[in-house]
């Protein structure tokens, strides 16, 4: 298989990063965190990945889009996960951004689409129109902060209305600020918010990247497999564009390694 250095030291396997292949199934955080029973891929996924029988469908996974009050850690996780980095400064979104990412699952070659929203009131309008088709919506809050926590359950049902049925994660950051009673405190509390929400729990630092690989590989693996499972139902029939984005998913790909980065700005 072709190999390549990329400058920041990360090794690139077929134009996918070493350290995003996924050969297995990402487990929840906590088996009483989740409501996704989900332990492993569907039979027929895994069947379909393996008989290279995926097709070229175009499949419109995998959009995340992240929300959350302003300052709760967003743009930190992301940049945690996509570029390995950690900022103290605050500085905050204007409007909206994101981050593409390239995995294998299984062998697929999948995209992912991470869009990093504004927690400013003033930018909510704009950030609104990017949750439409998303198939993974990631409500972050603030472990040290409790309010942050109750507002989950608005930004939850706001990013849920255009979004395509999809999977639900609540997470919590800054868990390297917390002693072991405030964080078993907080996570109580957490818990019950996302079984109300139905949505699945992960506690996260971005500042020591506790938990932050394996919560985005459960998300990709969440939204793979049940992709995957629904165009196989549908017998592969030619994907509908929904919404704004349509992310294609090919058994092999040749394009290079590819990192995009768009800002988008707004207003008031
Ligand atoms: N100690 C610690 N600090 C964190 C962590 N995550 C974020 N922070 C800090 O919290 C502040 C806000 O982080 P951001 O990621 O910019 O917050 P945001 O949610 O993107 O904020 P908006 O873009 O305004 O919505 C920054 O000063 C970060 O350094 C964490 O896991 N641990
Ligand atoms: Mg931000």
């Amino acid at each position: 298989m072709p190999r390549n250095k990329m400058s920041s030291g990360r090794t690139i396997v077929s134009a996918v990063a070493s350290d995003r292949v996924i050969t297995k199934f990402t487990q929840a955080f906590h088996p009483d965190a989740t409501p996704y029973q989900k332990v492993n891929f569907h039979p027929k996924v895994k069947a379909a990945c393996a008989e290279n029988k995926t097709g070229r469908v175009g499949l419109k996974i995998a959009k995340a889009v992240l929300v959350g009050d302003v300052s709760v850690g967003k743009t930190c996780l992301v940049n945690r996960f996509c570029h390995d980095v950690f900022d103290r400064e605050y500085k905050a979104t204007i409007g909206v951004d994101f981050e593409v990412e390239k995995f294998s699952v299984l062998g697929v070659h999948i995209t992912l689409q991470v869009w990093d929203t504004a927690g400013q009131e003033r930018f909510k309008c704009i950030a609104a129109s990017y949750y439409r088709g998303a198939q993974i919506v990631i409500v972050v809050f603030d472990m040290t902060d409790e309010e942050s926590l109750h507002h989950t359950v608005k930004w939850m049902e706001d990013a849920c209305a255009t979004a395509d049925e999809p999977v639900k994660f609540l997470v919590g950051t800054k868990k390297d600020l917390l002693s072991p009673a405030a964080y078993s405190d907080i996570e109580t509390r957490a818990l019950k918010y996302a079984s109300q929400m139905e949505a699945e729990f992960w506690a996260t630092s971005s500042k020591n990247g506790e938990n932050v690989q394996d919560f985005f590989f459960r998300a990709v693996c969440m939204s793979f497999d049940t992709s995957l499972q629904k165009e196989l139902e549908a017998g592969f029939a030619p994907s509908k564009k929904i919404g704004n984005d349509l992310i294609q998913v090919q058994r092999s790909s040749s394009d290079l390694y590819e990192r995009k980065k768009k800002s988008s700005k707004c207003c008031n």
